[in-house]
């Protein structure tokens, strides 16, 4: 099955926890990832995929504008139908760590699901979840000052394994939610 993996990253934190979640998802076997700059990529690429999973730096709460303006590229898309049932999830990055993370990931699932995408978050039972992460899909801490920091240093690698693990887990939902659907088919 085919993921695609969208990110906006202007200094490279969020392009760092997109990789995370690209070699998660590569675990699962038969799993075909693809990875791409917001700049790079086609949203035309998108209907041949099982699975999407977006992300940005979360910019005053929400989306970045560069992630957004690709998002609204999606109009066509959406009036035909053609990301309806696929899985997706999101993940962000932020400077601080009450600086509006699980706000941007809210923000970021929004247009999933007017989509009709199947959305996809982290549950508590997975141990580093419970203890620091999000439900609502991975958003990790950078603090751009004490990046020397062994702490923040610590906490961002925390945050890469949660993106492992979201993209594990996306890979396996939609491994599964396909295996399902040409079963029911061939059933008919
Ligand atoms: C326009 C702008 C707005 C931002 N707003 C916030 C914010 O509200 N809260 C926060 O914690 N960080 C904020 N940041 C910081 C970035 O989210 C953070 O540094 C992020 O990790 C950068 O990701 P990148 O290295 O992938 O570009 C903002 C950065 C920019 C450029």
């Amino acid at each position: 099955m085919k993921i695609y993996i969208v990110f906006d990253s202007e200094a490279g934190h969020t392009e760092q926890l997109a990789r995370s979640v690209a070699k998660g998802a590569e675990r699962v076997e038969g799993a075909e990832v693809f990875i791409n700059h917001v700049k790079k990529a086609n949203v035309n690429d998108l209907k041949e995929m099982d699975a999407i999973i977006w992300g940005c730096p979360g910019h005053f709460g929400t989306i970045s504008s560069g992630l957004k303006e690709w998002i609204d590229k999606l109009g066509y898309l959406w009036a035909n139908g053609k990301l309806v049932d696929k899985v997706g999830a999101v993940f962000c990055t932020t400077a601080t760590i009450h600086g509006g993370s699980e706000a941007t990931l809210l923000n970021l699932i929004t247009p999933m699901l007017h989509q009709g995408m199947m959305i996809v978050g982290l549950p508590a039972n997975i141990p580093e979840n419970a203890l620091y992460g999000s439900y609502y899909g991975v958003g990790v801490t950078s603090p751009v000052e004490d990046a020397n920091d062994t702490l923040s240093q610590s906490l961002f690698a925390k945050g890469l394994v949660l993106g492992e693990t979201l993209g594990t887990r996306v890979a396996n939902a939609a491994a599964i939610y396909a295996a399902g659907k040409a079963s029911r088919a061939t059933k008919e």
